[in-house]
């Protein structure tokens, strides 16, 4: 038996996992400037800033100084792998079928027949795509995968389970779990899986604030809202409603999915673990496959209970994170 931290070691599988799917063969250098996002993100304590705004004052402080150089070393870092790539692609190398391949084509589609001004600003939109998708498609996916284990290792019951419900889909050995789970037809019938995912969604959704500005005066409901003002609506607030939810709104109970999010509760639109309308997550199918893919390889493998030295403290620091980490006992399944 060993007592992990399992949001650290998901953490790193997550960037691992994005950097391959954000930077297909350049995946290792990808992975150096990931790590420098992660470290930048740490120092300014404020992850929105890695969006593209940085407010320094006229007489910047030394952690202003040491955050400015290592966002300029993760942009030219990534700078660098950008031309690589496009001088790759001029000459007709490339085959690669990656994230960057494909901001790097959306960029070229805007800009093209652009005057010479612009070019700089293509360049900005591709930094700053890659930035924001190691943000938005890291993290939320590894604390989803790490609130999901704490979950089941408060539910022995939700977690054998799974665990049956994936030895019946993709049988017990090894080699054979992995070529199934390669089947997107296979991980449409991990149910309970995926029921217990929702849940997990429900109570422990990483995203915390859906943001929208009014661009003109409008009506919401008995509301007047004028041009300008910006609205936040809490997800966990909407998510745990007992008008909505039923009493037992709180409670861990998969069960509710059985039959979709339709059926789980009275206003199925309040249910928004990935967002609503035209700016919801574009991560959603990515995050949804990945989790389906990694908590059956290692559940599959491990059983977990909670560790005695486990603190329960989500706190709101952008995502929904765990404020002392997921300490969980891990042990090898017979
Ligand atoms: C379980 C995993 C994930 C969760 C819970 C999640 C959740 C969210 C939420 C709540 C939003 C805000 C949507 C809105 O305002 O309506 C969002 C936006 C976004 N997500 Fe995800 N996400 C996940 C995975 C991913 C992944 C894997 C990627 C990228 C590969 C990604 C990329 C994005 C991007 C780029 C946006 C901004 C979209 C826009 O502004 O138009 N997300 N996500």
């Amino acid at each position: 038996v060993v007592d992990i931290k399992v949001d650290e070691e998901l953490k790193t599988l997550s960037a691992d996992i994005i950097s391959r799917a954000c930077f297909g063969s350049s995946y290792s250098q990808g992975n150096q400037i990931f790590a420098k996002i992660a470290i930048l993100q740490e120092a300014l304590s404020n992850p929105s800033l890695l969006f593209g705004f940085l407010n320094f004052s006229l007489f910047p402080t030394e952690s202003e100084k040491k955050i400015k150089s290592l966002r300029k070393e993760v942009d030219a870092l990534l700078l660098k792998l950008v031309r690589d790539r496009q001088k790759e692609s001029q000459s007709g190398g490339t085959s690669e079928k990656d994230l960057l391949q494909m901001i790097l084509q959306s960029a070229a589609n805007n800009s093209t027949d652009r005057p010479q001004q612009y070019m700089l600003k293509t360049d900005q939109f591709i930094l700053d795509n890659c930035r924001s998708i190691y943000f938005a498609g890291s993290e939320t996916t590894a604390l989803t995968a790490s609130w999901t284990l704490m979950l089941l290792a408060l539910h022995p019951e939700w977690q054998e389970r799974v665990r049956v419900e994936i030895a019946e889909v993709c049988g017990d050995d090894d080699d054979q779990l992995r070529q199934c789970l390669k089947d997107m037809d296979n991980l449409s019938k991990l149910k309970t899986l995926t029921m217990v995912i929702q849940e997990s969604l429900r109570l422990y959704g990483p995203g915390v604030i859906l943001a929208r500005e009014a661009l003109a005066k409008m009506k919401l409901g008995d509301f007047t809202v004028p041009e300008g003002v910006h609205i936040w609506t809490l997800i966990p607030t909407v998510h745990r409603d007992p008008e909505n939810w039923g009493p037992d709104a709180n409670e861990f109970k998969p069960e509710r999915f059985a039959n979709g999010v339709s059926e789980a509760c009275k206003y199925p639109q309040a249910y928004v673990p990935f967002g609503h309308g035209s700016r919801s997550c574009i991560g959603q199918t990515f995050g949804m496959v990945q989790l389906k893919i990694v908590l059956p390889l290692i559940l599959s493998k491990f059983s977990f209970s909670l560790s005695p030295n486990y603190q329960h403290s989500p706190v709101y620091k952008m995502l929904l994170l765990p404020e002392h980490g997921i300490r969980l006992l891990v042990r090898r399944v017979q």
